[in-house]
């Protein structure tokens, strides 16, 4: 489970930012962990997952192992093989991967020889998708790009990754992504490589991450494009006040973002970790939405996967992911919501007494408390309109009970006041699925919820 907190003990990852003065310097925390589904009853577990190494690749067994360049393909073989022992438990995850239920080997051997070869096409089973200008990059030149991997490079640090600026021959700057999780099994880390490069391959938007290479020499890395602004969490709660129109871009840039991922993508692709540290911003300010570690596909059939366990940043996580497992778009529409009460209020979605911010803003939210809510350093300086229908939609997407919050389509309008006069208290016309029912969400009240989310704090607090 990950606590995303400004001044918490926990200090397993950050943001690292460039100030003006060209050093780069830690920015605050947002630690990854794995929840061993404390809610049904079993002991909670927030050791953070995260662990790093900065040993240089050659030291590291599993490089040796499975991803240090070889002549006849065995750790390819090694690849595969962890796929067709993985496909039925995962297969969801990479959509790629797993464009039909049957994934024989053969398929699966010539889909990543495709890749490892960084053919500009590749077959997404019965999609096919055009990437003609993927490259597979070879350990030296990553190594070149980024001084060696240089701390003085690293621009961030998260549960799973370091991630470093890099500057490729041709001049191009990029963002090395080198995926750590030290303490994963090898085969968990390459299926978890596949399945986040699955999906930012399947992914083509502006308001998402764009993928330019790869590499598996040394390690796994994805290249990407670089954002010069990093990440929201660094802007907003940095020493400067982020001004309101900035921050409403990025409501507005997050909200299409995810309304592609959820309704205008080939795929119905749940993102699972939507939080500030998430968004990128570019030279214009605009949004991008990244790390797609934890995504998942949903076929079109399924009204939501039941995971285990339950992995995500505490602060975002809707109920009935963290009291059930359950995932679907609402996962990712609550946690848009807790974004929005962050862009309004200027406050972490667990602060430094590791209070929530949805405890603390629903009934301000509810007694439409504009003064309170409001991050002081705005002062008057916001947009009465846009901050009132941000108010709104924040307090629609942060409903207990899933089939209450918007669609992300719907959230778009309402953020950009074309969804007509907005009433609070509506009843969704959204069908229910069985698994919703047999968990009687819809009779689960806003002090269940605070309830619970309060007692799941303590618990992964503890
Ligand atoms: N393309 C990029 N351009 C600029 N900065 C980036 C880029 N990608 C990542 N970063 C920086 O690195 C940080 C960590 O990246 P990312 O979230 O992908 O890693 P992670 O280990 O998957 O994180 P998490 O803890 O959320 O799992 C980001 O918060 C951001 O500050």
């Amino acid at each position: 489970m990950s606590v995303e907190e400004s001044e918490g003990e926990t200090k397993e990852s950050s943001d690292i930012e460039s100030p003006p003065n060209g050093k780069f310097c830690y920015d605050e925390p947002s630690p990854r962990g794995v929840l061993e589904i404390a809610v049904l009853g079993t002991d909670s577990d927030n050791s953070g997952s995260s662990s790093y190494s900065s040993s240089p690749p050659e030291k590291s067994s599993f490089a040796q192992r499975l991803l240090a360049r070889d002549n006849n393909g065995t750790h390819w073989k090694s690849v595969v093989d962890v796929f067709r022992k993985k496909s039925v438990r995962r297969f969801s995850t990479i959509p790629f991967l797993a464009m039909s239920y049957e994934i024989s080997r053969k398929n699966l051997r010539r889909k990543v020889a495709r890749i490892r070869n960084g053919e500009g096409s590749i077959d997404f089973g019965d999609l096919p998708i055009t990437k003609p200008s993927w490259r597979n990059f070879d350990y030296q030149e990553l190594a070149a790009a980024t001084n060696n991997f240089s701390s003085e490079n690293l621009i961030g640090k998260g549960g799973h990754a370091e991630v470093y600026k890099g500057s490729l021959s041709d001049g191009q700057v990029v963002a090395v992504k080198r995926l750590m999780k030290e303490d994963k099994e090898d085969e968990d880390r390459i299926a978890d490589f596949l399945s986040e490069l699955g999906i930012i391959a399947h992914i083509n938007h502006p308001r998402a991450a764009r993928l330019i290479g790869f590499g598996i020499d040394g390690g796994l890395h994805l290249v990407l494009q670089f954002l010069p602004h990093g990440s929201l969490a660094t802007l907003l709660f940095g020493a400067e006040c982020l001004e309101w129109k900035i921050r409403f871009k990025v409501a507005v840039g997050v909200a299409e973002g995810l309304q592609y991922l959820h309704q205008d993508c080939h795929r119905r692709i749940i993102h699972r970790d939507i939080k500030a540290s998430n968004i990128l911003l570019t030279e214009d300010y605009e949004a991008e939405i990244s790390d797609f570690g934890l995504a998942k596909w949903l076929p079109e059939n399924w009204p939501h996967h039941v995971v285990f366990p339950i992995e995500g940043t505490f602060g975002y996580l809707s109920p009935e992911y963290f009291m059930h497992g359950i995932v679907d778009e609402k996962t990712d529409v609550f946690a848009f919501g807790v974004i929005l009460l962050e862009l309004i209020t200027g406050r972490r979605a667990v602060d430094s007494s590791r209070q929530s911010l949805v405890i603390w803003a629903k009934p301000l939210l509810d007694t439409n408390n504009v003064k309170e809510l409001a991050d002081p350093r705005l002062g008057n300086a916001y947009d009465r309109g846009e901050m009132r229908r941000t108010m709104i939609t924040a307090s629609m997407c942060i409903h207990h009970t899933p089939s209450k919050r918007p669609q992300m389509n719907r959230v778009v309008k309402l953020l950009k006041g074309e969804d007509g006069p907005i009433e609070m208290k509506q009843k969704s016309m959204a069908p229910r699925s069985l698994m919703l029912e047999a968990c009687d969400l819809e009779d689960y009240t806003c002090s269940n919820y605070l309830n619970d989310l309060d007692r799941h704090r303590q618990l992964v607090m503890e």
